[in-house]
């Protein structure tokens, strides 16, 4: 069953994919060292306790992961932890490691998340003041972590936490299991851009439409284009308009959702807001991937904006928010309501007025829509309706098609691509499983037969240098990115396109001969051997990388359907082969 994490119960976060065959068992009351207390939170993979050290009484939040689950975002995350110790707004990490069969990480306990703060309130919006704090806090947190060469990629309010007292105004950044380093720690260079279309990772709400809707390699302009987002989120009635249907439980509706976020205008999904928001968000998106964004200038805008409008005090987060002061607002009550106009230089009031009366009897026609005419509030909240009654259907309809892709807003396989630092394996893995994900992670990222070659023989040493043979979950995991990598066509810089026969639906065991026509299942062998050699006579014929990734399937499945999942002589010598056409198909 699709594990729900705490946060996705009632908004943003999202549900993942749960190995059913493993029974994960009741989290013990001690672990290393640490009396465990309230769960504070469960999330993607794991849950977090308020938890009391029994020797020192320290009190902590402990984030504790079994280790068999197969995303183990501590994996990651304690990796990043030490290039952000001693940074505002940043936990520390107290202690990590492995107890039994629990991945632990010890942080400082913090407080509530923005989310959760935001719901209780029970407001339709968050009020401008809290919400330029907001902004100022958590732009200085990226500014932090970037500096560090560090994308956090998961910006959400479930994921933005204030501290408890005497820290209790100050926000952190909570959750980098999904981090990644852009700057490599050996060149110190950024990563490169590519073409190629990746899963994205992320949340379906704030994700950046670049990364989430057309596959882009994030980079830091996209962590800066989540923050506008959320910030646009808190300040509109019923959210952002695709995240009013829910967490997508199809691919369908995953779709419409992308194409929702794609096709919003910053000036529609920013109507009635002052200006800042909807130029933050056009500057995130005109940044270039290498760019580096203007944290200062941005973080001065909304210091700037909250003081216009009145509220107190700067970048601190005070909740619940002190009341506006009445005191005499600079912007002129009429630039206000109008919103989008600039905050200086602007007419004087009764000209301003009269501009917006004389604008108003302007014939524009019936569909054009004028600033800060409240009517078309009306209208937006019928069309808003209309479309929450069209997505709603279109959501119900396909409830029934839900397959388990379609409940993840994290990607989980593509969360891989962090190789992770060296080449020591965590402690609760082996060598040989260390070493297969690894290559399950960069046969994701390449872009050529070539490479995609040279991984297949790195994986036959490493199976070969190893005394079991036997194809493990991390195994698989290879043999499943191969498979992705060959069938997917926008990875491929040269992708032979050569048609075979065989049908989508084709089960996995179902084989062609050598003129790529599919064999009849009197011919077909059940047997493991038969399969594998069959397999291992025909790579060398097979002309395009659709019919090398059926190849690979059938290698996958005949072998996972075998009692002892070994890799054969056949098997091996398929695999040079496949190495070998790989090449040969470059
Ligand atoms: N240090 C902390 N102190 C107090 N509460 C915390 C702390 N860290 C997390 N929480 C609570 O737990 C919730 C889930 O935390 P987090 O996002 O780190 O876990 P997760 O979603 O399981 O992460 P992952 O996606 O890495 O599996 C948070 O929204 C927050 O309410």
């Amino acid at each position: 069953m699709p594990q729900e994490s705490a946060l996705s119960q009632e908004s943003y976060d999202s549900y993942s994919e749960s190995d059913e065959s493993i029974i994960i068992p009741p989290f013990p009351p001690v672990l290393a060292n640490h009396w465990l207390g309230e769960k504070l939170g469960s999330g993607y993979s794991g849950s977090i306790f308020r938890a009391t050290h029994i020797h020192t009484h320290q009190t902590v939040a402990l984030k504790v992961q079994h280790i068999s689950h197969e995303n183990l975002t501590n994996r990651y995350e304690r990796n990043f932890y030490p290039m952000i110790q001693g940074g505002v707004g940043m936990p520390k990490l107290w202690a990590q490691g492995v107890e039994g069969c629990w991945d632990y990480l010890a942080i400082d306990l913090l407080g509530s998340s923005l989310d959760s703060l935001f719901r209780k309130s029970g407001k339709e919006t968050m009020d401008l003041g809290s919400v330029c704090s907001i902004a100022m806090q958590v732009i200085s947190r990226l500014e932090f972590m970037h500096s560090r060469g560090l994308l956090h990629r998961d910006i959400q309010l479930g994921n933005c936490v204030v501290g408890l007292p005497p820290n209790d105004k100050l926000i952190y950044m909570i959750d980098f299991g999904f981090s990644k380093r852009y700057i490599d720690p050996y060149t110190h260079r950024h990563i490169p851009d590519s073409k190629a279309k990746r899963d994205f990772i992320g949340n379906y709400w704030f994700t950046s439409v670049g990364v989430h809707c057309r596959g882009k390699v994030p980079s830091r302009r996209d962590d800066l284009e989540a923050v506008a987002l959320m910030l646009i989120h808190l300040l509109t009635p019923r959210g952002l308009p695709w995240t009013r249907h829910g967490v997508p439980k199809s691919d369908d509706a995953h779709d419409l959702l992308k194409r929702t976020k794609k096709s919003a205008r910053p000036e529609d999904l920013c109507r009635g807001l002052p200006s800042e928001f909807e130029e933050f968000l056009r500057y995130c998106r005109r940044l270039k991937f290498y760019d580096q964004p203007e944290y200062g200038k941005w973080v001065e805008e909304f210091r700037e904006l909250k003081k216009e409008q009145g509220y107190p005090g700067g970048e601190e987060f005070v909740w619940p928010p002190p009341e506006r002061a009445k005191v005499r607002m600079v912007r002129p009550p009429a630039a206000a309501a109008a919103g989008t106009l600039r905050r200086s230089g602007g007419p004087p009031p009764e000209d301003l007025r009269r501009i917006l009366d004389d604008l108003k009897k302007l014939e524009l026609g019936d569909n054009r829509q004028i600033l800060g005419d409240r009517s078309n509030v009306k209208e937006a909240v019928r069309n808003a309706q209309e479309d929450a009654r069209r997505s709603r259907g279109a959501v119900e309809s396909n409830t029934t098609q839900t397959t388990d892709k379609g409940t993840r807003s994290r990607t989980t396989t593509a969360d891989t691509d962090d190789d992770g630092d060296g080449d020591i394996p965590p402690p609760f893995m082996t060598m040989k499983a260390y070493k297969l994900s690894k290559l399950a992670t960069q046969v994701s990222k390449a872009t050529d037969n070539r490479v995609l070659a040279t991984k297949v023989t790195e994986f036959i040493k490493v199976m070969k240098s190893n005394t079991s043979r036997t194809l493990t979950k991390d195994g698989f995991g290879f043999l499943d990115a191969l498979y992705k990598q060959l069938t997917d066509p926008d990875v491929f810089v040269i992708a032979p396109p050569m048609r075979t026969s065989r049908s989508k639906g084709a089960s996995a065991d179902e084989s062609h001969n050598t003129n790529g026509t599919r064999t009849s299942d009197r011919e077909r062998s059940n047997a493991k051997l038969g399969v594998v050699a069959r397999l291992r006579s025909e790579v060398g014929d097979a002309k395009s990388n659709k019919r090398l990734a059926d190849m690979v399937r059938d290698f996958g499945s005949v072998t996972n359907r075998s009692t002892g999942r070994t890799i054969t002589k056949d098997g091996f010598a398929f695999l040079e082969g496949l190495a070998k056409q790989l090449e040969a198909l470059a």
